[in-house]
């Protein structure tokens, strides 16, 4: 499920495969049903779930994070999403993404002191079935085993009837209680996994702009895939073989308590023994397989990212052998966990092999002393080889747990970490109507903004930010913010986005402390328009609908012709169906910007952030671009360091070290002859 259209890019990740179960191949060799009645082969049915690194989890796709601006965009696939760079009312995506994942059930996900609550009654129900599986293949084999013998004796067809109808029935209830078992449990694992894949995304979107990309994306994907490991690679088959394990010795010790010794023995030492001493011997390497993960995405996609910048500096080469020792180590973590698994199934074969010798030992005396039937030393001899089929699993298993637990914590990290705003515990409603969609002419309502005495300190920084900050964006107003390079400009979008929390003053929508909203609440009426805004590699209509799903042609249009790109759109024969190239390639730069100044205005944002629009962009198209952004009827704050096209705007305010060192209109800054107009000299 979940088409993955266009989202693939350097920092865009596809989490594929979605919720799809494959049957795998049917299992012929199920020998002992065969040899017994000679019809009863090829069905064990295995099941196999695609469950692997690349996670299986619903479809999704996770666009850029950006550390940076500290906004959020991203595009849930169900319909072939793309995403942008403005930000987005996370929420939303959230929730979208939970309704992805069908299996999603909120009951299962409350946060609890695992990093997920599982379903335990689907666990145990499973568990159950995985117990009858193995207990029908421990009975195949025992009663083969009888009837072997048994027919060996020529005895009339009809003493052998039950036995062979109990072949068919357990060889038949084998293959039914697996195939049962591997969906149930899964099923069981998916809940947990889109369950805890929402929460995840819903707090590193919160925490995006402090962490490092490909970390998070690691954290995101791999990590938390391997937490369901624990259920199904391992508590399931562990909870499977001691039902099992029990309960066949303790059958096999009504026909031979010796036999069931030496069963019981051998059971503990391939389940128990041997997994604990392999799984010794791998954890330190099962442990760092996690952290190595997330080192090596984060060391490629720092190389990836940052190609051009590395070569122009000559540093490609030492960036590569930092990528390949991150390599080296997760290849040699996963080489040692390798080598003990490799170990621990050795070990486990020996003890599987040697049980069955001391059975045929122990039986072949019983038989000679008459202690025990004849007939049954086959059985004796024979169960406890499908027996050990619950235990030859464990070694692997106990290296999952152990896996699973180091991925936990660093899930758990991202779950326990702090947010950089505290939300209200009782948020207020929205005091103004949610944003309608896009209607040409711009939003049908405008909520007035009003920053007072705002200071800003980042964590870990003694200095402010900002200090003592008036801001008034009355409805429709346009204000431009200018000032020198860390003079605070990006942190006053980010404390209007509510990505930053205000140490002091407020910044009041429609009358009510931002302070007393959800964030995502004010960031559905407050929008940015990031100067990097990510255009992915598809169509121009999928870009556009990352900001609306549900947009039709007509809005999109409208949204197009409001950025000033409706006309050129006109002239392609594709129309909005125009593939844009990776990350715009295809598109100029002023078409980029306006692409994603399209988007946000098809959000609906009635107060636009527009961080350096006409960034990189030539002298004739930022004016252009500029002009068509002051004609907005949103309300707008320009963040730039172009000073020119800015006689229009209603208020420009000059910052410097976090502080207004002057404000007013254009014409009055240009006549008080102050900070802004030698900065208008010198960048003249
Ligand atoms: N996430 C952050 N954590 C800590 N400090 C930060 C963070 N973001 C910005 N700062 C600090 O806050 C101050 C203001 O930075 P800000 O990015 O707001 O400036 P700016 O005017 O937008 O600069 P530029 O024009 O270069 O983008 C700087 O001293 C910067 O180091």
């Amino acid at each position: 499920m979940g088409e993955l259209d266009g989202a693939n890019d350097g920092e865009s990740l596809a989490v594929g495969a979605g919720q799809g179960v494959a049957v795998g191949g049917l299992d012929g060799a199920n020998g002992w049903e065969s040899l017994a009645v000679g019809e009863l082969g090829g069905a064990s049915g295995s099941v196999m779930l695609a469950l692997g690194g690349s996670g299986a989890s619903q479809g999704l796709v996770v666009g850029e994070l950006d550390g940076a601006s500290g906004s959020v965009a991203l595009a849930l696939g169900a319909e072939g999403g793309s995403g942008g760079g403005q930000a987005m009312p996370a929420h939303d995506a959230v929730k979208e993404s939970a309704e992805i994942g069908s299996a999603s059930e909120s009951s299962d996900f409350e946060v609890g002191p695992a990093v997920s609550r599982p379903p335990v009654a689907r666990l145990a129900l499973a568990a159950m079935l995985g117990a009858l599986a193995l207990g029908s293949a421990a009975g195949l084999a025992a009663t083969s085993a009888w009837l072997i013998s048994r027919a060996s004796q020529q005895p009339p067809i009809l003493v052998l009837m039950v036995a062979i109808t109990g072949v068919r029935a357990l060889g038949i209830g084998r293959a039914v209680f697996r195939y049962a078992e591997r969906l149930v449990a899964h099923d069981a694992a998916f809940r947990v996994l889109a369950g805890l894949r929402v929460r995840t995304y819903e707090r590193l979107a919160r925490q995006a702009p402090g962490r490092r990309r490909g970390d998070l994306l690691s954290r995101f994907v791999a990590d938390v895939d391997a937490v369901q490991d624990r259920y199904v690679r391992f508590l399931i088959p562990a909870l499977s073989a001691v039902v099992v394990g029990v309960g066949a010795t303790l059958a096999l010790a009504a026909a031979l308590p010796a036999a069931a010794v030496v069963t019981g023995c051998g059971l503990v030492a391939s389940g128990v023994v041997i997994p604990v001493v392999a799984s010794g011997v791998s954890r330190r390497a099962d442990a760092a397989v996690a952290p190595g993960r997330g080192r090596l995405a984060t060391e490629f996609h720092e190389l990836l990212r940052g190609a051009p910048d590395l070569i122009a500096a000559d540093a490609v080469q030492s960036r590569l052998a930092r990528l390949q020792e991150a390599d080296r180590a997760l290849t040699d973590a996963e080489r040692r966990s390798a080598a003990a698994r490799a170990l621990g199934a050795a070990l486990a074969v020996l003890a599987t092999g040697a049980t069955v010798w001391a059975a045929a030992f122990v039986g072949l005396q019983a038989v000679h002393s008459k202690a025990m039937d004849g007939l049954l030393l086959a059985v004796v001899v024979l169960t406890p080889l499908a027996i050990f089929e619950a235990t030859a699993g464990m070694p692997q298993a106990l290296q999952f747990r152990c896996r699973a637990r180091a991925a936990e914590r660093r899930v758990r990290e991202v779950l326990d970490a702090p947010d950089a705003v505290t939300e209200p515990e009782h948020p207020l409603p929205l005091p103004v109507p949610v944003p309608v969609p896009h209607t040409a002419g711009g939003p049908q309502w405008a909520p007035a903004v009003v920053v007072e005495d705002l200071e800003v300190t980042w964590p870990g920084r003694a200095v402010p930010a900002l200090q003592g900050l008036d801001l008034d964006l009355a409805p429709g107003r346009k204000v431009a913010v200018v000032g020198p390079s860390g003079s605070g400009k990006t942190t006053l979008v980010n404390a209007l986005l509510r990505f930053v929390e205000p140490g002091g003053g407020r910044i009041v929508l429609a009358g009510v402390p931002t302070t007393a909203l959800a964030a995502d609440d004010v960031r559905r009426v407050i929008g940015l328009c990031a100067q990097d805004a990510h255009v992915f590699d598809s169509t121009l209509r999928e870009n556009l609908r990352l900001a609306r799903p549900d947009a039709t042609d007509r809005d999109l249009e409208a949204a197009l012709a409001d950025a000033r790109l409706a006309e050129w759109v006109r002239t392609l024969p594709d129309g909005l169906d125009t593939f844009v190239g990776e990350h715009g390639a295809r598109l100029s730069g002023g078409q980029h910007r306006r692409l994603a100044l399209a988007r946000a205005l098809l959000a609906g944002f009635p107060v636009l952030l527009l961080d350096e629009p006409t960034e990189h962009l030539d002298p004739p198209t930022a004016d252009a671009l500029l002009r068509d952004l002051l004609a907005l009827p949103q309300t707008v704050l320009l963040v730039t360091h172009r000073l020119a096209g800015l006689e229009d705007v209603d208020e420009i305010v000059v910052l410097d070290a976090g502080r207004v060192v002057e404000r007013g209109t254009w014409d009055e800054l240009m006549r008080g002859r102050g900070v802004f107009h030698s900065l208008c000299s010198v960048y003249a």
